[in-house]
């Protein structure tokens, strides 16, 4: 499996979520909020923030959940800008603190939301490989989750969700 069997995948949903919602529009603003909110929902479960509290991380399953919903997004914003010729995954092994790195990914993203060359599109994903690497996800470990999480969205779409 690499990046451009995903693309094909998330091309494939993204068709079947827009012909079942009826979607005409441009959806591109929608699918960068809809990023920026997946990023803050994997830092919530996280908790790398929250200095207030001693309650530790969700479980490890929980947090890959929300990381692949994201790459989800990555790839259809992708998709709908044509910047689907990136094949390897980001490797990028580099420890990081998890706080700092999530304003710096929110950051990237905003950007590329605002201009969105392929340049920026580049750097999420420079962003999201030094998030695995510190959540300690491995490349197989995305791939699996975002088969589930794929077929996951499939049941949703057909059950009316
Ligand atoms: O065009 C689209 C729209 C959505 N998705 C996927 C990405 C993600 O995996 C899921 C949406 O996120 P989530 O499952 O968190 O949806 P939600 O409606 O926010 O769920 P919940 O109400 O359970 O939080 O749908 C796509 O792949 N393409």
């Amino acid at each position: 499996m690499n990046l451009q069997q995903l693309f094909t995948m998330q091309k494939e949903l993204d068709d079947f979520i827009e012909q079942t919602q009826n979607i005409q529009q441009d959806v591109f603003q929608e699918k960068g909020l809809a990023l920026l909110v997946e990023l803050a929902e994997l830092a919530n479960e996280t908790r790398c923030f929250k200095f207030w509290s001693t309650k530790g991380p969700s479980a490890r399953e929980v947090i890959l959940e929300e990381y692949v919903d994201s790459i989800h997004f990555i790839l259809s914003l992708g998709l709908l800008k044509g910047y689907t010729s990136i094949e390897m995954w980001p490797f990028v092994e580099e420890n990081k603190d998890l706080t700092a790195t999530f304003l710096e990914t929110q950051s990237v993203i905003l950007a590329f939301i605002h201009q969105p060359t392929e340049e920026r599109y580049l750097a999420i994903w420079q962003y999201y490989g030094l998030l695995a690497y510190n959540l300690g996800f491995t490349f197989e470990d995305v791939v699996g989750a975002y088969l589930e999480k794929n077929q996951e969205n499939y049941h949703r779409q057909r059950s009316g969700y």
